[in-house]
This record gives C-alpha cells, sequence and structure tokens, in this order.
C-alpha cells in the first residue's frame, strides 16, 4: 500500500512538471495552433535536417499560421502570402529584429553586420549607409564594367571546356566572387593559380564561406535552450571561434592595403571599391554614429557572403531545371538570337527587352528560392497578429518554399513553368507577397538588384554563347533536385553539363580581351 502510493505521488509530480512545462500553449493566451510540444526540447524533434519541407508539411496539418516552441523560444510559421504580409508589412515595425544568436556573436563581430543585427541604431546606420553609398544606382552602375570584364573570361573559359563534362557550380561560383571582391574589396583577394602570390586560394575562400553557411543556419541547441550554452556539446561555438579568427586575418590584410593606398594616394585618392566607401567613413569624425572597423568588417562580411551563395545557387537550380526542358532552352536562345543576334554578348542595357530570361528567373525563385525561411524576425513587443496573441521576444520565420508551392497561388505547383507569370505583374520587388525570395519591408534585401543585374547577366549569356547538354548516356528523368540546407538552399548533386558553342568561334576568344 505504502509503495503504491509513493507510485501516485510520483506520478502526480511528474504530471504537474509536464504540465508546466508546456504552460502556457493554449491556455490563458489566444495562440495560433500547433503540434504538442515535448518536455525541454519542445517541438525541435520535428524538424528534420531539411526544416523548410517539415515545417511545410506541419502547416498542412495546423494551418497557414502555426506556434511552436523550439526549446524555450516561441516561434511562428507563417506558410501563406496572408500571413508573410501580416509580418512584413502589417507589423513590420514590430518584427524588424533578429535574435541574439552564437554565429551573430562569434563569426559576424557580435552582431555588428547588418544581416544578423537586431533592429539598433547600429543597424539603422548601416542599412543607411549601404542604401545611400552602396547600393545607390550610380555607385552600382559604376561598377559594370567589371561585371561585364569577369562575366566574358567566365565565357571564354567555358568555351575552353566545350565538349567535356563540367561542373557548372565550380565555375559559377568562381565568377561571381570575382565579380563580388572586385566589387566590394577592388580586387579578387584570391589566387587562380600556383603561381599568383595571394594569401589565400579560391578554393580556400570557399572552405570558409560554405562553413559560414552551415555554421549560421545550423541547429545550434544553446540558441534555443540557453542553459546549454557553457557546453557547446555539438561543437559549433568552437568551429564560429575558428572561423572567425581566418575572417579577421583576412578583412585585416585587406584593409591594411586600402589604408596603404589611402595614405600614398592622399587627395588623389579615388574611391572605386565598397570598402573604400566604408573606410572612409569608418575615418569621418563628424558622423553621428560613428563607424568601428568591427563595423566595417560586419558589413564588408555581409557583401561578399549574402551575395555569393544566394547568386550562385538561384543560377544552378535555373540551369537544373532548363537541362531537364531541353524546349526552354530552345525558347531562351530563339528569344536571345532576335534581340542581341549572334555578334554581340548580351549587356546590362538589353534586359528590358528579354523578358523570357526574366521569367526563368522568376519561376526559379518561386521553386528554389535561395532564403528558404527568409532570416528570423524578432517580435520587439507583445502584440495582435490575426486574431493571436504573440509575446515579446517571438521568432517569425516566413517559409516562402511553402509559400512558392502553395496552391491556392499557384496551378501545378511542382512543374517549373516559366510562362506561368506572363501577362502577370508578379515581380520580385517585395510588393507581391506570393512571391518574396528578397523578402519585403524594412529587413528586405538591400542587394537585389544587383543581384538581379548578375544574375540576369550570367544566365542569360550563358544561354547566348551555348547548347547546354546532359553528359553521356544520362537522361532528364536521371537529374536529381535535392537539396541541402544551408544560407542558401542549393542542390545536393551538384549539376554536371556538356556545352555546345552557338556563336562564331570569334566572340569567344575576343571577349578573353574585353
Ligand atoms: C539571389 C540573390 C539573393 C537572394 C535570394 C537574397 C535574399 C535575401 C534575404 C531573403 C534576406 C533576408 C530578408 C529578411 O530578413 O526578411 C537578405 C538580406 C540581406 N541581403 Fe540578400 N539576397 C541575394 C543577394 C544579395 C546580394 C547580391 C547582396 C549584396 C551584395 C545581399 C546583401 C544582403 C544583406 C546585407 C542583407 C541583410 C539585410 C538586413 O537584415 O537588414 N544579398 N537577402
Amino acid at each position: 500500500m505504502e509503495s503504491l502510493s509513493w507510485i501516485l505521488l510520483a506520478t502526480s509530480i511528474f504530471l504537474l512538471i509536464f504540465k508546466l512545462l508546456n504552460y502556457p500553449h493554449g491556455t490563458r493566451k489566444n495562440l495560433p495552433p500547433g503540434p504538442r510540444p515535448w518536455p525541454l526540447i519542445r517541438n525541435l524533434n520535428l524538424i528534420g535536417p531539411l526544416p523548410h519541407p517539415s515545417l511545410h508539411n506541419l502547416s498542412q496539418t495546423y494551418g497557414k499560421l502555426m506556434y511552436l516552441k523550439f526549446g524555450s523560444v516561441p516561434v511562428l510559421i507563417a506558410s501563406s502570402p496572408d500571413m508573410a504580409k501580416l509580418f512584413l508589412k502589417t507589423h513590420y515595425h514590430i518584427f524588424a529584429s533578429r535574435p541574439l544568436t552564437a554565429a551573430g556573436k562569434y563569426t559576424s563581430y557580435n552582431h555588428q553586420d547588418n544581416l544578423f543585427a537586431p533592429y539598433n541604431h547600429h543597424w539603422k546606420h548601416g542599412r543607411k549607409i549601404y542604401l545611400n553609398e552602396v547600393f545607390s544606382s550610380k555607385r552600382v552602375d559604376s561598377t559594370e564594367y567589371i561585371r561585364v570584364q569577369e562575366t566574358h573570361h567566365f565565357l571564354s573559359s567555358l568555351h575552353s571546356m566545350s565538349g567535356n563534362p563540367i561542373m557548372l557550380k565550380e565555375h559559377v561560383s568562381r565568377v561571381i566572387l570575382s565579380q563580388i571582391n572586385r566589387t566590394v574589396l577592388v580586387r579578387k583577394y584570391f589566387s587562380q593559380s600556383k603561381d599568383e602570390k595571394e594569401s589565400l586560394t579560391f578554393e580556400e575562400i570557399k572552405e570558409m564561406f560554405d562553413e559560414f553557411s552551415v555554421l549560421n543556419v545550423a541547429f545550434h541547441l544553446a540558441d534555443w535552450m540557453p542553459w546549454m550554452g557553457f557546453m557547446d556539446l555539438q561543437g559549433y561555438v568552437k568551429r564560429m571561434k575558428a572561423l572567425s579568427k581566418k575572417f579577421h586575418k583576412f578583412y585585416e590584410h585587406v584593409f591594411d592595403e586600402h589604408k596603404d593606398r589611402m595614405k600614398d594616394e592622399k587627395e588623389g585618392f579615388v574611391v572605386r571599391d565598397f570598402v573604400s566607401v566604408l573606410l572612409k567613413l569608418a575615418d569621418d569624425l563628424n558622423l553621428e554614429v560613428k563607424l568601428s572597423i568591427d563595423a566595417v568588417k560586419g558589413l564588408t562580411q555581409d557583401l561578399i557572403i549574402g551575395a555569393t551563395d544566394t547568386t550562385t545557387a538561384t543560377i544552378e537550380w535555373a540551369m537544373s531545371e532548363l537541362i531537364k526542358q531541353p524546349r526552354l532552352i530552345k525558347k531562351a536562345a530563339k528569344e536571345l538570337d532576335r534581340v542581341i543576334g549572334k555578334e554581340r554578348w548580351l549587356q546590362e542595357t538589353d534586359f528590358t527587352n528579354l523578358p523570357f530570361i526574366d521569367l526563368i528567373l522568376k519561376e526559379t525563385m518561386r521553386l528554389h528560392p535561395a532564403g528558404v525561411l527568409l532570416a528570423p524576425h524578432l517580435a520587439l513587443e507583445d502584440c495582435k497578429v490575426d486574431t493571436y496573441d504573440i509575446s515579446k521576444g517571438t521568432i517569425a520565420f516566413i517559409n516562402i518554399w511553402s509559400i512558392g508551392r502553395d496552391s491556392a497561388v499557384w496551378d501545378d505547383v511542382d512543374s517549373f513553368r516559366p510562362e506561368r507569370f506572363l501577362g502577370s505583374d508578379i515581380d520580385v520587388n517585395g510588393h507581391h507577397f506570393v512571391l518574396l525570395p528578397f523578402s519585403s519591408g524594412r529587413r528586405m534585401c538591400p542587394g537585389y538588384r544587383l543581384a538581379l543585374k548578375m544574375m540576369r547577366s550570367l544566365l542569360g549569356n550563358m544561354l547566348h554563347g551555348f547548347n547546354w547538354k546532359l553528359p553521356g548516356n544520362m537522361r532528364c528523368e536521371d537529374i536529381k533536385m535535392e537539396e541541402v540546407y544551408g544560407l542558401s538552399a542549393k542542390r545536393k548533386s551538384p549539376l554536371v553539363a556538356v556545352l555546345e558553342p552557338r556563336l562564331p568561334s570569334h566572340m569567344y576568344h575576343q571577349v578573353a580581351d574585353v
């Protein structure tokens, strides 16, 4: 009898603890629906290696606005255009911040960049600099020559490999990193061959970017259960610190070179790149908010990392979808022949006359957006969203991967059909909540116009210069479109393709000299 009482007492205590741990899920507050959480980890067990499809599947049961808990952190998942609009437009001023994560602390100069910065005076200052100084039309236009030169070198090197299978991603990431580093840092800062003396090779710098991409989206348990922070059970903090040292050394080298040039050239110094803009501002004693050197590093890092992974992944997805449907490649080539002809390459001024290239990019970003869940949007105060009570500190994720597959919005959701955008005014400029690859509102991607220029020009010229085929006996059905998660969602198995030149051969030799 006595042992039965002990069992009853122990069971009651367990149930009480379980109930307390589940509070306040649905008790006092009116919260959106969501799966029942476990003790401690709460709903973290429901997130697979690819969080966006896991959350998409859950939304089929719990609806377009779901409430979950990741450890001790309340999380909202928006999976429809209407819900996205509530966070990015209606309540944009409340959901404008970011959570303080270990990655932001160790790999982004203690959140002194823009992408991972909470909503504060530092972020506002950085954003203003981006919009007024870095991404002004004048500054972006002034770097067009870099995009042209690097694209032409890229096309020429593709030509030298025609007839042989190439791993597309390797070549695209190299040309994009070359364009971005020259635009942001004035020169590439990585060596192309063993003879060049640079502090880093292309492979080393790529490895740093890949590690950054993994560490910045990894489910780091201590971000969700802060009491675990001192243990570093997953070893992520150790890796973050090691990575941060490498980036630190790299920026020191770049900035030293810039400062030497500024000293040598004195009044004659001409600003040719984004880092020079930022370093000049850091020297400006009259600035209302002082720009620290760590902030310059953080802002520089956002530009080179934010640009490279996203654009490379998007171009690889586009070409993978196209190669599966040769009729689309033919259709694009027909438009290019009509508008550009066979004796020149596509230029940025041609974009408005090439609507099909734009349709291809829109359809690619609908099915394969790089930032599948956008970046986390943190509530700065308690508020009501729809009819629900949301607490300060809740994190909203917008599942744009799911929105791209919402059958209430799109027909035949899984088919890659660029023509679906024909005659529609849907665009990627943040005004249409059905298509949000660059997000919308206060935290919208500030680099989206530059990204579009780079992608239109690279993809358009790749289609203009070459016919794209699969190697050997490979069939379209053999192409696996599986993804891996990262700062950008990319293809798991890289695309391998064979190219056939479409233009007279002098075009490819001529370009190398531009
Ligand atoms: C295909 C290309 C790109 C895609 C899909 C993309 C997408 C995004 C997304 C989804 C966000 C987060 C928005 C949010 O929090 O709601 C973002 C932020 C950002 N992106 Fe991009 N991006 C691309 C290219 C670029 C480029 C080329 C640059 C710069 C050279 C850039 C710089 C940034 C920066 C600095 C932020 C942080 C904004 C902030 O939090 O205030 N991105 N981008």
